[in-house]
């Protein structure tokens, strides 16, 4: 990965889920990409005083990031600017005279994160930096966002951001520096970043990113795609939501870009007046689109599909005022941090939650999904199970520029972000007129735009499909509030988990920026009873690599904390085991007869069928039934 030869400053997948990474904290100091405290290279490690971070963050979701100077001012004593983030170096001198007073470094980083902090350590010898500024480059601007005092001691110290701001890339001025004049002396810096939280209901707009970047890049290639004259060398893991993007793409062409001259926009339901009954219409029929090849690409893409595709409903007091203030109020998640963080993907003006498990602790939210599920039923006469795959909330403020490509939310369609959502639903929380104006949610059609009005309580639901390319308007003045929700019909969603896995494999095998660090959390989030063997298979190849091998041992700590994912494994292969022991060296000769094998694993899935403690989800199992299970996920799968 970018920066990991000269940086120590590696991911610690430990600890990023599960309550065994919890439990393993104390063991952090072991890791070799423990960035609280200093490996036994780092010259530091003498003196700890020096060496620990003196702020406790509190939480395993911070860590330093991994970045690289992208400019600096160019003038060293000594010493080359990398000094400053290499945790080897002891520490980093500017200057020749004349060039020492603010000196501005850009540092950059693999992704957009949101900053936590900003750390530097002086040498407290008065040579080092009296005031500290920091900037971020939003939509191609820097943004000046705090200057602070330095305490020049020789410690650690720390700035804490107090905004969620989200950038790549980010510059820090060192101002009115030391005493003699010609030198600046800062022994290090290091920028610490909080990653996100993700889990199974996490929506992100990230895998689309990311397929744009490996089909952009080309990164890697192993399939030919041939469209007209163009030849394409893709990856196949590429294919499906690049093909997804590209349509999406065509739709705003011809919805929008191509439409003239266009009707002006129509406002279907108004904030204004309170809907007693549904208000149901469609997205115009399909000869409407002058495009016919439109659809048939997309029902190429996406096997499962909502019934009455063109259907939209919009229903009013589906949550009251008061249920809405939950979310509305108290805009902190779960653990005390902001709820919202910058949306990347929809603007600086729009901010998201990064998780369902974040939302305010309240029964809600599983009423509320709950709620909705019955509408979609009702409305769109489903009979088959609806599974919620996604859930966001979304705060959005003035100061976008709204436009088909960017602002707000851009236009898009549901499913080309996300392949597995059927039907998707917006709930306001907010009203236009009186919380906000602007912020209407449009229906890019054919031949115009229709609008609906957010009013508290109301919700929007429609199919994910091609049919309804949308997005929100602009908010001009107030705060607009919303909750998505996204449905799907495919119970197991297994292509789609493999998939996940395969990005963590290909990431690797690639070296493709930040991949494995988003795709194997949001994997092994995803597991399942019917998923989790394939995992293991993909995984296990890798099981010492220095890499994946973590990854896979938490999958393997997953399998064995879950009851029901532990139950079936041992069920699935069961028979496949009685196989595999036939033909097993003799250095596993514990569980070479098949009378063991079957005792073993039969007593496995009685202990995991036993009803599960309360709070205790481990598995009571001796360690000779673990080694079964293990030679079975190592082995026999
Ligand atoms: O905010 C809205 O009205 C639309 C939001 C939306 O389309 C989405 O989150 O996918
Ligand atoms: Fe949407």
């Amino acid at each position: 990965m970018q920066g990991s030869a000269d940086s120590e400053y590696t991911y610690d997948w430990r600890s990023t889920w599960g309550p065994e990474s919890r439990r393993r904290s104390d063991r952090r100091g072991e890791l070799a990409g423990d960035w609280r405290s200093p490996s036994p290279g780092h010259r530091d490690a003498r003196d700890t005083s020096t060496g620990l971070i003196p702020t406790d963050y509190g939480d395993d979701h911070y860590v330093a990031a991994n970045m690289k100077i992208a400019s600096h001012p160019g003038h060293y004593m000594n010493h080359e600017a990398s000094h400053l983030i290499n945790p080897l170096s002891v520490e980093y001198w500017a200057s020749l005279p004349g060039q020492v007073r603010d000196q501005a470094f850009a540092f950059e980083f693999e992704q957009g994160h949101v900053l936590a902090a900003v750390e530097w350590k002086d040498r407290g010898d008065g040579m080092g930096v009296q005031r500290l500024s920091l900037e971020a480059k939003v939509n191609g601007e820097w943004q000046k966002l705090s200057t602070w005092e330095a305490a020049r001691k020789p410690v650690w110290q720390v700035h804490k951001m107090t905004m969620s701001m989200r950038s790549s890339l980010w510059r820090l001025t060192f101002l009115q520096n030391h005493g003699d004049e010609n030198h600046l002396v800062v022994q290090a810096v290091r920028f610490v970043i909080k990653l996100q939280k993700t889990e199974p209901a996490h929506n992100v707009g990230y895998p689309q990113k990311i397929t744009r970047q490996i089909w952009g890049d080309r990164r890697f290639t192993d399939v030919e795609v041939i469209c007209g004259e163009q030849h394409f060398p893709v990856h196949r893991a590429a294919i499906l939501p690049a093909r997804a993007a590209r349509q999406q793409e065509e739709l705003v062409q011809h919805n929008i870009l191509d439409r003239s001259p266009g009707q002006p926009p129509k406002t279907m339901v108004t904030a204004a007046s309170w809907i007693r009954e549904p208000f149901i219409w469609s997205s115009p029929a399909a000869r409407a689109y002058r495009l016919p090849l439109l659809r048939p690409m997309f029902a190429n893409v996406y096997a499962n599909c909502a019934k009455f595709r063109r259907k939209r409903v919009a229903v009013d007091s589906v949550i009251s005022e008061e249920e809405a203030r939950v979310y509305t109020h108290d805009a902190k998640d779960a653990h005390g941090d902001p709820l919202f963080q910058i949306d990347e993907m929809f603007g600086v003006d729009a901010e998201c939650s990064t998780a369902f498990q974040d939302w305010p602790d309240n029964p809600l939210n599983q009423e509320i999904p709950d709620r909705i599920r019955f509408l979609i039923r009702r409305h769109f006469s489903e009979k088959r199970p609806l599974h919620l795959v996604g859930a966001m909330l979304r705060r959005t403020r003035p100061g976008g520029e709204c436009g088909y490509d960017r602002g707000p939310t851009i236009c898009h369609v549901d499913k080309a972000n996300i392949s597995y959502y059927d039907y998707s639903a917006i709930l306001y929380l907010s009203t236009k007129g009186t919380d906000f104006e602007g912020g209407q949610l449009a229906f890019n059609d054919p031949c115009r735009d229709e609008l609906v009005e957010p009013r508290l309580g109301r919700c929007v639901m429609f199919a994910s499909g091609p049919h309804h390319l949308h997005q929100a308007k602009a908010v001009t003045s107030g705060t607009r509030m919303i909750m998505a929700m996204w449905y799907s019909l495919n119970c197991k969603l297994h292509g789609e988990q493999i998939h996940m896995v395969c990005e963590v494999v290909l990431g690797h095998k690639y070296d493709i920026p930040g991949l494995v660090e988003y795709a194997a959390p949001v994997a092994l989030g995803n597991i399942n009873p019917e998923n989790c063997v394939s995992q293991v298979r993909i995984l296990r190849a890798y099981h010492d690599d220095e890499r994946l091998g973590p990854v896979f041992e938490a999958l393997l700590n997953k399998i064995h904390e879950s009851p029901q994912i532990f139950k079936s494994v041992c069920e699935t292969q069961k028979a496949r085991l009685h196989l595999a022991c036939t033909a097993l060296p003799d250095g596993l000769a514990l569980v070479t007869t098949k009378a063991l094998v079957t005792a073993m694993s039969d007593s496995l899935i009685r202990c995991c069928a036993a009803p599960r403690r309360q709070g205790n989800p481990t598995i009571k199992a001796n360690s000779s039934q673990v080694t079964v299970l293990n030679t079975m996920l190592h082995v026999a799968v």
